[in-house]
């Protein structure tokens, strides 16, 4: 099995993308997902955030405040690190069992949409590719104020709390242009799933070659033995 991360900016389009990858049949594993499990009530990370961030952080019914704690962690990189210190070997060892549960399924490759995958660097050894989902700073800020309701500044902040996205761009194998139209995007989300596909084949192919050198070694190197004996 091989593993693809997908990745890009907040708002960048992430999402939109590995909706699309699903609905081609693809396994997708979502970080942000991941990420609200791993601080469900009573969890070890729920219990270290309290004890950091307060009893002021939670809601009325016991969960996370997370517009509340969003705000917090995106005004102060020091709070920032804190959280992420707190979450992400949580979230990783989340995402593991689910890959592992893929495995044990015998799917031939999973993607896993980490947002923060150029910036924490834990996941990018054990990928054979990675895909970064672009597009233009000026869309990126249009979309982001319009989907969460935020003020330019505050939408500015949260941009600049993660690697600039040119940079990821430049740091992956594969890049999916997400400024125009969905259905321009689902063109290339429909190109990068055949290439994984096909992909895919070709490692299925070597391995059933491989296999199959191995045996006729093994059957050539029986005979010969017999043959002298
Ligand atoms: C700050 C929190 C509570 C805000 O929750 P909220 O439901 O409003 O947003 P959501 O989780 O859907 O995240 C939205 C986007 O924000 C960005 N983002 C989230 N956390 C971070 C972070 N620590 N640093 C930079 N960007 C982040 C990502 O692009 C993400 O896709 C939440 O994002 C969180 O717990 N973050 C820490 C865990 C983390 O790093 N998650 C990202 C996946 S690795
Ligand atoms: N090609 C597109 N055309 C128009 N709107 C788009 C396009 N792609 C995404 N959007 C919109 O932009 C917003 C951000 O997209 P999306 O939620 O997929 O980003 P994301 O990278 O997953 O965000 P986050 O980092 O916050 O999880 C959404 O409101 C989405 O509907």
């Amino acid at each position: 099995m091989f593993l693809v991360g997908l990745t890009g900016g907040i708002a960048s389009g992430k999402s939109t993308v590995s909706s699309q990858l699903k609905e081609l049949g693809c396994p997708v594993i979502d970080a942000d997902v991941a990420a609200r499990k791993v601080v469900e009530p009573q969890s070890p990370a729920y219990r270290l955030i309290v004890q950091h961030f307060g009893q002021e952080i939670l809601l009325d019914n016991g969960e996370i405040d997370r517009q509340n704690l969003g705000q917090i962690i995106f005004s102060s990189p020091k709070k920032r690190r804190l959280l992420n210190s707190i979450t992400h070997p949580e979230i990783h060892k989340e995402m593991f069992k689910q890959i592992l549960l893929y495995f044990i399924k015998g799917y031939g490759y999973v993607v896993l949409d980490v947002p923060l995958l150029f910036e924490t660097r834990r996941l990018t050894r054990f990928l054979t590719h990675t895909v970064v989902v672009y597009c233009d700073p000026a869309t990126q800020l249009s979309r982001l104020t319009q989907r969460d309701g935020l003020s330019q500044e505050e939408a500015e902040q949260r941009i600049g709390a993660q690697m600039p996205l040119k940079e990821k761009r430049r740091l992956a194998s594969h890049v999916i242009e997400n400024s125009g139209s969905h259905e321009d995007t689902h063109r290339q989300v429909l190109r990068l799933h055949t290439k994984l596909e096909d992909f895919m084949e070709f490692l299925v192919v070597r391995a059933v070659a491989v296999a199959a050198v191995a045996g006729l070694s093994s059957l050539f190197l029986y005979t010969v033995r017999l043959l002298v004996s």
